[in-house]
């Protein structure tokens, strides 16, 4: 692995399913340092393009899918490049039996659910996950069980899982899925201090309110092949997002945040 290795290569990655093939980059790369949000309708490709980086499934043969340079990495090397933190995997955390906040997150260091009674966790495990708690403001939430949490207070969980082991970036799916108008806004303002203390964030959504002023660059998904990719100025516009969902959308600007709405 060298330094200026790209976070992530993807170079003839086709994804089958039936028969199917949902999912078809020819070339994908996303350079370290670039936050980038991965944009789609519903059933565009966007989880399998999750899946596929987090190894839940793999493409077909003949395809090469690297993160910092590595094509070949286990759960334990992936989290000190990459923390990924999903819906789905969040429902794990609620199940049963339960799992308490700062245990979910320093049995991180395990890769496992919980702590066992053959993992012997050290107390600067434990002061670096309390540190990850605080650095997403979750520090309250120690004591409480994971079902126990709304959506967004084990979403934060989940990312202090993940920052604990200071990856060098993050792949967020769907983070603000579930969650009020003022969670959304002091989860995404959280995401931005994780974006400018040097993580790297890369964003699948499909809404464009989501996309945080540090993200620079819009890689838009259609029917599993890239439609667009470019600079957020350039495509966060009528004419690529009317393309990319449809149906006629309009654009307005706030600042460093951009809003989309349907034409009636
Ligand atoms: N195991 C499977 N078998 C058949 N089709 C599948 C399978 N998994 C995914 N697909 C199809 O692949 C396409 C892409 O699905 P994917 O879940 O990646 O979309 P998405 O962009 O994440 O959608 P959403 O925004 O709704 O979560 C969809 O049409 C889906 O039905």
């Amino acid at each position: 692995m060298t330094d200026d290795s790209p976070l992530l290569a993807l170079a003839n990655v086709r994804v089958m399913a039936d028969e199917t093939c949902i999912l078809d980059l020819p070339a994908l790369t996303i350079a370290d340092g670039e936050s980038t949000a991965i944009l789609g309708a519903n059933g565009s490709g966007k989880s399998t393009l999750v899946k596929l980086i987090a190894r839940d499934l793999y493409p077909a043969y003949g395809a090469d899918v690297r993160i910092f340079g590595q094509d070949s990495w286990n759960v334990f090397e992936l989290r000190t490049l990459l923390g990924i933190v999903s819906t789905t995997m969040q429902l794990d955390f609620d199940a049963d039996p339960p799992l308490e906040a700062l245990d979910c997150v320093v049995s991180g260091f395990f890769a496992s659910r919980g702590l066992w009674a053959h993992q012997h966790y050290t107390q600067e495990m434990v002061d670096v996950s309390r540190t990850a708690l605080e650095e997403v403001g979750a520090t309250h939430l120690i004591g409480r069980s994971m079902a126990s949490l709304s959506t967004g207070e084990a979403r934060r969980v989940l990312i202090a899982r993940a920052l604990a082991h200071r990856p060098r970036a993050l792949l967020l799916d769907e983070p603000c899925a579930g969650l009020d108008p003022a969670a959304r806004h002091h989860f995404l303002d959280m995401l931005r201090g994780v974006a400018r203390g040097g993580t790297t964030l890369i964003l699948v959504t499909h809404h464009i309110e989501e996309i945080l002023p540090e993200i620079g660059r819009i890689v838009m998904l259609q029917d599993g092949r890239v439609l667009h990719d470019g600079a957020k100025t350039d495509l966060l516009a009528s004419d690529a997002l009317t393309a990319l969902f449809g149906l006629p959308i309009t654009v307005s600007r706030r600042g460093d945040w951009y809003d989309a709405a349907i034409v009636h």
